[in-house]
């Protein structure tokens, strides 16, 4: 087998329970993600000094606008790498997006088959889950020793922002408030009734709280049953119509995965054993029509579907041929429209996660597929010869990466597809026109209703005006209105659209 083939030879994951104020830094994190994945690949801490590549996937707190409020190191990738005592030749960050860890592992890949890498580390963490108890608790970041001030790291990926202002100002720019625009969109599309779709979303996920239960990485180690995910207690309050609490990826938690990937001469030299050896077969990366209101509709992801076919068709394996399932989870819109697209059916027998998914399995902000590579790894070193899919996720089902992976040995050079070839079969779809200030009679595409911890907050419509120019608004937030939203499909409402009194924001009317 060609020597310069990328493997992946090991994989580490690590869940903090302690006390937040005694919980490990950023830097702390990965490096126990990476002495993890160094340890599964049979090696020494030390041997991590020997890496050539190192790729962090950016922290959710450096999303922009994210502030400084928790002091870490301004560049972690440098001072992951003084910690674990490496000088990579080319160190990188990426930018936000929970596409990240698929895509990293695509391109590292890439540079592995191209003699530009021998051995990568690719590790990722999110802390919210203490830093937020240390903030709201005042304990302080005294302990946290790499808030180093050093300069900026090299980014990679896509940098432009989810959202344009203007969905912002409509609160756009929030997964828990945008996700449902989907996941309405794709109920309306089916006719279905609103409590016949509640009732699929808890079958959907019910699943994945078992497969939670069983992850010793996993935040939540519960089953529930469906029922109990979609009623709505004082446990499970409405987040944003029509998710409950329990359907939302769970944010504040303190989790780390890593994997380190070798060129097979590097693997071999190393002496990491036959058995630990997992290969890349097939990747594809992609973004969708990039902002929500550009979208040719709120129920589809021709990136998914794309990246879907481009991953297996690069594997040489279809989708019968696929053992192991990962797809990205953040909510359940993700996993309907990543199954459609893929064909796949969403109680397919073979399950649609590994490790339990983000609202259970945890790794909420950009670092969790590194999760489903980890586990997805195991799975196939115990279900030896056969493969398993991977997808990723990014914004708002905007940024896509998937990876097609088997213990088995692939029988062609690694040859990754300029994702360019597919990002403009992408950007040519016909879309709506989008108008920043409609006004008159209008008609609701897609909506939700957003609730805080003490109740309704707002309405978000997503309407089309009386050209069908499409735009977003915000609804009155009398109960009545937010109330009716939820009570009736809402989806092909009329009313009326106008200008907001300060001039600020569009108000939707239902008639
Ligand atoms: C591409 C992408 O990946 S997009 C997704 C990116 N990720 C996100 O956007 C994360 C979205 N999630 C969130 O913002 C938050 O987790 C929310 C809003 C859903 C809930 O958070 P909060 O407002 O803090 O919830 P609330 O105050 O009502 O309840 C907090 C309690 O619920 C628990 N909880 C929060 N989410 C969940 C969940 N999914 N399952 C079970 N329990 C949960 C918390 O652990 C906490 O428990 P405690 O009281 O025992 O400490």
């Amino acid at each position: 087998m060609d020597e310069r083939t990328p493997v992946l030879i090991g994989a580490g994951q690590f869940t903090y329970r302690g006390d937040p104020a005694s919980s490990p830094s950023p830097t702390a994190l990965l490096k126990i993600a990476a002495e993890r994945a160094a340890q599964d690949a049979g090696l020494a801490p030390e041997k991590l000094s020997e890496i050539d590549t190192l790729a962090v996937v950016g922290f959710t707190i450096d999303a922009p606008g994210g502030g400084r409020l928790v002091p870490h190191s301004t560049n972690p990738p440098a001072t992951l790498a003084k910690r674990i005592g490496a000088d990579p030749k080319y160190a990188v960050y990426s930018h936000m997006g929970g596409n990240s860890p698929q895509q990293l592992v695509n391109i590292v890949s890439e540079r592995i088959a191209k003699g530009e890498t021998e051995l990568a580390l690719v590790v990722g963490c999110e802390f919210l889950g203490s830093a937020t108890k240390r903030l709201t608790k005042g304990l302080g970041f005294a302990d946290w020793d790499d808030a180093e001030e050093l300069p900026e790291p090299e980014r990679i990926g896509d940098p432009r922002p989810g959202v344009t202002p203007y969905e912002a100002k409509h609160g756009l720019g929030r997964p828990i408030n945008c996700y449902p625009l989907f996941e309405n969109a794709l109920r309306a599309r089916d006719g279905r009734s609103i409590p016949d779709h509640q009732a699929r979303l808890g079958e959907l996920f019910a699943p994945f709280t078992k497969v939670a239960a069983q992850n010793p990485e996993a935040w939540f180690r519960i089953e529930r049953s469906a029922q109990e995910l979609v009623e709505v207690s004082d446990r499970n309050r409405m987040v944003g119509f029509p998710y409950t609490k329990y359907l939302n990826a769970i944010m504040d938690v303190d989790q780390s995965a890593g994997v380190l990937v070798a060129s097979l001469k590097t693997a071999r030299e190393l002496g990491v054993p036959e058995d630990k050896l997992v290969y890349l077969h097939g990747c594809a990366d992609a973004s969708d029509l990039w902002y929500p209101l550009d979208r040719q509709n709120f129920h589809s992801s021709p990136a998914m579907r794309l990246t879907g076919k481009r991953a297996l068709e690069m594997a040489g394996v279809s989708l019968a041929d696929i053992g192991h399932i990962d797809l990205y989870s953040c909510f359940p819109v993700a996993v309907e429209v990543g199954a459609e697209e893929l064909g796949l059916a969403l109680d397919d027998p073979r399950g649609l996660t590994v490790t339990g998914g983000l609202p259970y399995m945890g790794g909420p902000g950009n670092n969790y597929a590194m999760h489903s590579i980890a586990v997805m790894m195991q799975r196939l070193r115990d279900d030896r010869g056969s493969y398993g899919l991977v997808t990723a996720n990014g914004w708002f089902l905007t940024k896509q990466s998937t990876g097609v992976y088997s213990t088995t040995p692939p029988k062609g050079p690694f040859d990754r597809q300029d994702p360019k070839i597919i990002q403009a079969q992408i950007d040519a779809l016909p879309h709506p026109t989008v108008i920043e200030e409609p006004k008159g009679a209008a008609t609701i595409e897609t909506y939700t209703v957003v609730h805080g911890r003490e109740g309704y907050m707002m309405g978000i419509v997503v309407g089309r005006d009386s050209e069908g120019r499409r735009f977003v608004a915000n609804t009155p937030t009398d109960e009545a209105t937010l109330a009716g939203l939820e009570a009736k499909e809402a989806v092909g409402r009329t009313g009326t659209v106008s200008r907001s009194e300060d001039g600020s924001r569009n108000i939707f009317v239902p008639d």
